[in-house]
């Protein structure tokens, strides 16, 4: 029998009385004539017949459209499923749902620049936009890009692109060249708005030469719109072939009522990119109702968005986390958009900004909490957040005791969620719940309407124990497809090639006692030594624990034909791995996780190899130590970092 295990977080009654998701159970249950009293029955429902729960949540939320007779249609075929076939809607209407006084967006970048719009004012410099791109022969079905800070210029860029169907495709300027023209050189966008430069722990960025080097190498861009960030753009555009500032792009256009154009459910909205560390990233193809009705679900049922909320995510246009935030306009809530290192200011920048603007929800990586534990920084003590009810956390497992620190150092009464998903469903296979209670380490729920199981290597069921994350059922926000994949094989492959008619999500995962669910880490990454199945999570989690380790990297290595863990270190300046650290290390291993998990070599590295949205690169580490090349550096944001790792003594013994 398993130990009882006490919630960390146990919602209150007002916060049970007064959320969406209380509302939508209710609704349920009256509509679909079945007793629901928790989430978990809720949960079992909504995959039992997933049209009929999207269709509840399509009423629910209000979405703007024809939503015609039909929810899903061949809904036993997961590459053949269609949700709401006869259904016509535009995505930007559903987002521009105001238009008036009250507060649209904030936007900061650090400490340097604020800017507000009202609702009227967002609609105003989308209606402007849409003119300008009209007038420059934007069609349905073009791409526009933007290589942008995540400023308000962004989205309502985006806004108007996706009012007149066009389909948007964003980067963040941090991006390198080759990054940068991997993924556009695909997609070939015919607009591109970038910003004359940008700010990054204090420091202004000039991104000149790269934009000069872009317009040589990207011949589908007709026009480079430069949007004013540190000056006015002016010289910037200047040199830059076929530029011209956001300023000129717009003139001669006066704001008038944003139109629409409505279009089927599975109209191209949104075109992201793999982290493509194994080959030219993935270009996936996300329709506009699947991103909107999957959004809307999270952000009201999971995250409980309600209109006037302060929703906040730390993230750059080129993480699928932005593409997650600025939906929350379609729910009514206020978006606080910043850009530049989220260590701004000593890291007050951020926290100054949740504090000046009421934020009632603060997103973030687990990556960024892991390293706030190890600063002076003590939100709780520092700023008042009356306001705060969510904390997200993705990119990466959180690990069981940053929701300890999370919980004493920034709030006592948060609802924690820790979510997973991915750019592959621009959303999340599991999550949280205001209703649910909060157990550390564990994800609070699987998504409702999303069949998530966990399967063995055989395609087999498993019950509490960990295996892959798969999904049995469609769901809306499944690509439409890939970009330049005119036969569909290569996303097929991509997530059926594993399990017929069934998703396979590339995760190593476990569903729990309280059907919560934990995330080892990438199950390509899954160690194995001695044949026993180990996720890289579980050693992270350990070795978090040491003030003295930054970062770690665990990887397996081929020996004596088997394989041995081998971790490597990113250790605070100034401090050495010595005999004492790593026997630390291997002790708490060994006793918070097992003897098997205890790496045999722990190498000290100078820095650690990672993906342009900060994600560390397990596989590319393991390629170089094996002497085997790595298919896309350019894919890296320190791809530098990799030679630290080639011919390594220690690994030779
Ligand atoms: C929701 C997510 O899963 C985000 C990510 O890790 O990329």
């Amino acid at each position: 029998m398993q130990a009882r295990v006490t919630p960390i977080w146990t919602p209150s009654a007002e916060r049970l009385s007064g959320c969406h998701l209380t509302a939508f159970a209710r609704l349920a249950e009256t509509v679909w004539g079945k007793e629901l009293p928790d989430y978990h029955r809720l949960w079992r429902a909504s995959v039992e017949d997933p049209g009929r729960f999207w269709s509840l949540v399509w009423d629910y939320c209000g979405v703007i459209g024809d939503k015609g007779s039909v929810a899903l249609e061949n809904g036993d075929d997961m590459l053949a499923a269609r949700f709401f076939p006869e259904s016509r809607l535009n995505f930007a209407e559903n987002l521009l749902r105001r238009d008036d006084d009250t507060l649209a967006v904030v936007f900061r970048g650090e400490d340097k620049v604020e800017q507000k719009l009202s609702w009227r004012e967002l609609n105003q410099l989308v209606s402007r936009l849409q003119q300008a791109m009209r007038a420059a022969g934007i069609q349905p079905g073009d791409r526009v890009a933007g290589f942008m800070p995540n400023m308000p210029a962004a989205l309502a860029a985006m806004l108007a692109a996706s009012s007149l169907g066009a389909v948007w495709t964003s980067g963040s300027p941090d991006f390198g060249t080759d990054g940068a023209l991997d993924r556009f050189g695909q997609t070939e966008p015919r607009i591109l708005f970038c910003p004359d430069g940008y700010w990054y722990n204090g420091k202004a960025v000039d991104i000149r030469a790269k934009m000069i080097h872009l317009a040589e190498k990207l011949p589908s861009v007709e026009r480079f719109v430069v949007v004013p960030y540190l000056g006015d753009g002016v010289d910037f555009a200047a040199a830059v072939p076929r530029a011209q500032t956001l300023g000129a792009f717009l003139a001669g256009f006066d704001a008038r009522p944003v139109e629409y154009l409505r279009l089927p459910f599975n109209h191209p909205l949104y075109i992201l990119y793999s982290s493509g560390t194994t080959g030219k990233p993935k270009c996936i193809v996300h329709g506009a109702g699947g991103t909107l009705l999957q959004h809307l679900k999270e952000h009201q049922l999971h995250a409980d968005v309600h209109q006037g909320d302060h929703l906040f995510y730390f993230t750059t246009c080129g993480w699928m986390m932005w593409n997650w935030l600025v939906s929350g306009l379609a729910s009514g809530a206020a978006l606080m958009l910043y850009d530049g290192s989220p260590f701004a200011d000593d890291g007050r920048a951020q926290w100054d900004y949740a504090a000046e603007h009421g934020f009632t929800h603060f997103g973030t990586s687990a990556k960024y909490i892991d390293s706030l534990r190890k600063t002076p920084l003590v939100p709780a003590r520092d700023w008042q957040l009356p306001k705060l009810r969510s904390l997200f956390s993705t990119g990466s497992p959180l690990v069981a005791e940053s929701y300890d620190w999370v919980y004493e150092n920034i709030k006592s009464d948060l609802n924690l969620a820790s979510v997973s998903g991915g750019t592959d469903i621009v959303s999340c296979f599991a999550l949280g719940a205001p209703t649910l209670p909060v157990y550390r380490g564990e994800l609070q729920c699987r998504g409702l309407g999303m069949a998530v199981d966990i399967y063995d290597e055989l395609g087999r069921p498993l019950y509490r124990e960990k295996g892959e994350l798969v999904c049995l059922k469609p769901f809306p926000s499944m690509p439409i497809g890939f970009w330049n994949d005119p036969d569909g094989e290569k996303y097929r492959q991509a997530y059926f090639g594993r399990f017929p008619n069934i998703w396979c999500h590339g995760d190593y995962a476990e569903v729990t006692q309280h059907d919560g669910v934990i995330i080892y880490g990438r199950s390509d990454a899954v160690l194995n030594p001695g044949g026993v199945r180990i996720g890289t999570a579980e050693i992270y989690r350990q070795v978090e624990a040491f003030p003295e380790v930054l970062e770690s990297l665990a990887v397996g290595q081929a020996w004596q034909d088997d394989e041995r863990v081998v971790l490597f270190v990113k250790l605070r300046e100034g401090v050495q791995l010595d005999e004492d650290l790593a026997g630390r290390i291997k002790a708490q291993i060994k006793n918070g996780a097992s003897p098997r998990h205890v790496p045999a070599r722990i190498v000290a590295v100078a820095d650690i190899p990672r993906t342009v949205s900060g994600k560390i690169v397990e596989l590319a580490v393991k390629n170089v130590i094996h002497g085997r090349p790595v298919s896309n550096v350019s894919a890296l944001a320190n791809p530098e970092a990799l030679k630290l790792f080639e011919n390594l003594s220690e690994l030779g013994e």
